[in-house]
């Protein structure tokens, strides 16, 4: 059951959202994803075999020894048919309604994935979308690792304009947002297991991929 009080949260979530992204164009806020939806993801992506994760791949023209060396997770995408998976794009549909009716951002459709960076992997520092050329217009990332601590490495930095940075722990139910095209990232090697949920809020435009 839905209490009063996540509703209070989701509310207040989603507006402090909206606000950053249309003042700054990212957003990040730690135990942010509701607790039950964080361990239903990290039961799932800790239960999934080998098997199904594949290496990540940077674009089609890219082979694979050059993709090593830029970036090193492995990745499940999600086809909403298991629990966790359908309650977090349940989740993340607030984040899109919430986008378009404040923002009139038109996002349209969401693709996501389970990430698995192991011991020693990295995404060196690289955009999600290039303008005009993607139809991908959000980022949303959720950490699933608990008691992540600074010895452990595996930051996410985020480069913002005027050379400043922001440096992320990907602790447990945190959340980011940032503007696809506008923002280039990097994760830092990590020394542990380090478990997220990466998606991307996409609009409707023909001719792009
Ligand atoms: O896991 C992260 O912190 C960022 C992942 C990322 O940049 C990506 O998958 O495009
Ligand atoms: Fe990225």
């Amino acid at each position: 059951m839905i209490t009063c009080k996540e509703t209070d949260d989701i509310q207040r979530f989603l507006e402090n959202a909206v606000d950053a992204i249309h003042s700054q164009g990212y957003f990040i806020a730690p135990h942010s994803l509701p607790q039950p939806i964080a361990q239903a993801l990290l039961d799932e992506v800790q239960a999934l075999q080998q098997s199904h994760f594949h290496e990540a791949s940077i674009g089609r023209e890219t082979d694979n020894t050059q993709n090593k060396t830029i970036r090193r997770d492995q990745i499940h995408w999600f086809n909403g048919q298991t629990q966790a998976e359908a309650i977090w794009l349940d989740w993340t549909s607030n984040i899109q309604t919430a986008m378009n009716r404040y923002l009139y951002m038109g996002l349209f459709s969401f693709e996501g994935h389970y990430a698995h960076y192991r011991q020693g992997d990295f995404y060196k520092k690289h955009v999600d979308a290039f303008r005009g050329k993607s139809n991908r217009k959000l980022t949303l990332i959720n950490y699933l690792n608990k008691s992540w601590s600074q010895d452990d490495g595996g930051e996410m930095i985020l480069y913002l304009p005027n050379n400043q940075s922001v440096s992320i722990a990907p602790e447990f139910a945190t959340t980011v947002l940032f503007l696809s095209e506008d923002f280039p990232h990097e994760v830092l090697p990590s020394k542990r297991d380090r478990y997220s949920v990466t998606g991307w809020f996409r609009i409707n435009e023909s001719g792009h991929i």
